[in-house]
């Protein structure tokens, strides 16, 4: 946990090990205590360097441990202790030091960071002969240091506080490090310190430290995916991925083109007319450019091939089919594939919804086929869904897990199934908020409860960025809405349900969102951003309750955040009950980082745990037996069982779960 050792007779080099990260794990924080101590009252000891092993100095607090009650020995003491001690101590930091990691190498007298391990012992010994030489150590402690404070530190700390209340809505750490930088300007050290551990306290008994704590795992646990045959993260071998080529430059291929090039992996990219492989071309080559920029390297445009022809595709590792939403149009492309491809050749499916296995069955390689559904836009989002069809072979799997973290995508494994679990879950939510519209609430008024909550964008304000033509389309192609539909259906009915017509009200007014200036909200311009509620909508609203004798109730903020969030975590049950995920924890990931979810509440199953499971389901009978026509109101079996269960923790959840229906 961590090493002793007397090198050159004098110096005490004390090395943290505890693999990953030498986090600091109360073994680390005992076994350093006791080598601090050792070091000090040797005699021959003249200096103490502390130094992490395996290239990385401290990763801070063992976050493992955050669970439990406090063992061991408390960290602030031992700091105190090296800060005050009568021997220079060098902090050689190579990698990271984080958090408790970095509070141990600020109160070193000496820090070195170095990058070669070579020189590592040099260096240190020139630093300790300098100290020992020429400085005395009062002028090396952190705490007779004076801070300098700005006289405009009120006004200068307001702006930031502006700032961060607006970019991080809702979450509680960054104005509460304003406040400790505020304590460190104006306060003596002792005081400052102790104000910083009070505001850590509070920041440590917040629901909201025990979520980022759990999405930091959940994050690691999704990359560790797991199927019912046995094949998972860590016996499944992906294939090396050296060639890909992308079908389709339209704004999803595109930016697949860029995230895969920036990596190192030569691309073909293939458009069906030159107009629009031109413009794709241009595109592509600008976005690489203005990236390399902002990274400072030079773009890979040498990595990048654009063709009309198929034919040019014979010999790549991989294609990534990125073509209309269009069942027939897919089928054709992955036919021609199948004859165009070396057998070898992955065959993958950006469908953000289609089935995956339907694609698989109609080329010569199904255990081939895999679907990477990328978000939008491609190469900024970090969210890849890898969605494992039946037939697809571990190894298929492996490799685009494999190949979504080397293009620094978080990718999580999910079943075949109507929207997968991202778009999947989103119907019930986005239901719920167009119900809340027929009953008396505004698209402002929902937005604005939901952005409260923490969301970047409340559910209307997405809709347009997103563009509301496309589910509209969905919706025709399904039968339900425009000429396709039943006579004999009721107007606000289809099988059997409740259906809100109003989005299809709103696009057949020719508004799909942000790109033609008008949809939920009015812009001033085609593509602008800035979301102005429109009398127009709020018309049509009011007309619409009247057509339909809907009298308008005052809506909570609480109703719109139970029926939309608790509609949510309904359908994440479900999905763990189907197998189409492996584990709450994966449902989380995909709603943080494809969805924006707020991180501070952890994701929607972490959420529903927090509110506590047995409200949850309370809540949710309670406005199932309102609204008896929305099925996705009516509580799960897995939530009912979990409930009866004692409501367990999120972590154990997946003990309930029976395995036998798992589609990964
Ligand atoms: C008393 C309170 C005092 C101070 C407060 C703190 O110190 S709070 C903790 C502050 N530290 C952090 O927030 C660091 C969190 N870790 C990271 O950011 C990254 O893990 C890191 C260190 C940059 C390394 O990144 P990399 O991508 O190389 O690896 P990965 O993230 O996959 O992590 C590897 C495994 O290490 C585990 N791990 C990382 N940090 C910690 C930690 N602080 N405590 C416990 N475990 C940690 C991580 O879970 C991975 O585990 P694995 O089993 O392999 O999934």
């Amino acid at each position: 946990m961590a090493r002793y050792e007397l090198v050159k007779r004098s110096v005490a080099l004390i090395t943290l090990t505890n693999p990953p990260v030498n986090a600091l794990s109360s073994a680390v924080r005992h076994a350093m205590a006791k080598s601090m101590e050792q070091a000090l009252n040797d005699p021959k000891v003249t200096a103490v360097v502390i130094c992490g092993e395996n290239g990385r100095f401290c990763g801070g607090a063992d976050i493992r441990e955050f669970a439990g009650p406090l063992r061991g020995p408390p960290l602030v003491p031992l700091l105190d202790a090296i800060e005050a001690g009568e021997k220079p101590v060098v902090a050689a930091i190579e990698g990271v030091a984080l958090g408790g990691g970095f509070e141990l190498a600020l109160v070193c007298h000496y820090c070195i960071a170095h990058f070669k391990v070579n020189h590592f012992v040099l260096k240190i010994i020139k630093a300790v002969g300098m100290s020992r030489a020429a400085k005395p150590l009062s002028s090396r402690r952190v705490s007779m240091l004076t801070t300098p404070c700005p006289p405009d530190l009120d006004a200068l700390l307001e702006v930031v506080t502006m700032e961060v209340k607006k970019k991080a809505r809702g979450v509680m750490a960054p104005l509460a490090c304003i406040q400790a930088v505020r304590a460190a300007a104006t306060m003596p050290y002792s005081k400052g310190i102790k104000r910083e551990s009070e505001l850590m306290a509070t920041l440590f008994n917040s629901g909201q430290a025990r979520a980022l704590q759990y999405c930091f795992f959940a994050q690691r646990t999704a990359g560790k995916w797991t199927l019912p045959s046995g094949a998972q993260w860590n016996n499944s071998k992906p294939r090396e991925i050296r060639s890909a080529a992308i079908i389709g430059l339209g704004t999803m291929g595109r930016g697949i083109v860029v995230s895969l090039a920036r990596v190192g992996i030569s691309v073909i990219a293939v458009e069906s007319e030159k107009k629009l492989l031109e413009t794709g071309k241009q595109m592509v080559i600008g976005m690489l450019e203005r990236d390399a920029k902002r990274r400072g390297v030079s773009a890979s445009l040498n990595l990048l091939k654009f063709t009309l022809s198929l034919q040019d595709l014979k010999d790549v590792d991989l294609v990534i089919e990125a073509v209309f939403e269009d069942m027939a149009l897919k089928k054709r492309v992955f036919q021609e594939l199948s004859k165009v491809c070396r057998p070898a050749t992955l065959l993958c499916t950006n469908t953000s919804g289609l089935d995956v296995d339907a694609l698989a069955g109609v080329t010569d390689r199904p255990h081939l086929v895999v679907g990477m559904h990328f978000f939008s836009p491609a190469h900024v989002m970090k969210l890849l869904e890898v969605v494992c069809g039946p037939r697809s072979s571990s190894e298929t799997i492996a490799t685009a897990m494999s190949l979504g973290k080397r293009m620094g995508k978080v990718s999580v494994a999910v079943g075949n199934c109507p929207g997968f679990v991202g778009n999947r879950m989103l119907k019930p939510y986005m239901d719920q908020a167009t119900f809340l519209l027929e009953e008396g609430a505004t698209p402002e008024q929902i937005d604005k409860a939901l952005e409260d909550f923490g969301f970047a964008m409340g559910v209307f304000r997405m809709s347009d960025l997103a563009g509301l033509d496309v589910g509209w389309r969905i919706r025709k192609e399904s039968g339900l809405t425009g000429p396709d539909v039943d006579p004999k259906n009721p107007p606000r009915r289809r099988h059997g349900r409740r259906y809100c017509p109003i989005p299809d009200m709103v696009c057949e007014q020719g508004r799909f969102g942000q790109k033609t200036g008008r949809g939920w909200y009015m812009y001033d311009k085609p593509g602008g951003t800035n979301a102005k509620p429109d009398p127009l909508i709020q018309n049509l609203l009011e007309m619409y309750r009247s057509r339909y004798a809907i009298q308008p109730r005052n809506i909570s903020d609480q109703e719109i955040i139970e029926r939309c969030l608790f509609a949510l975590a309904n359908e994440g049950f479900r999905i763990l009950e189907d197998g189409i995920a492996a584990r709450p924890e994966d449902i989380d990931v995909i709603y943080l980082f494809g969805y924006g979810f707020p991180r501070h509440r952890g994701g929607p199953m972490f959420y529903a745990s927090m509110v506590g499971l047995e409200r949850v389901l309370e809540r949710l009978e309670h406005y199932h037996q309102a609204h008896p026509d929305v099925p996705h109101l009516e509580p799960s079996p897995l939530l009912k069982k979990l409930v009866a269960c004692g409501s367990p923790s999120v972590q154990t959840w997946r003990e309930h779960i029976k395995t036998m229906h798992s589609h990964l």
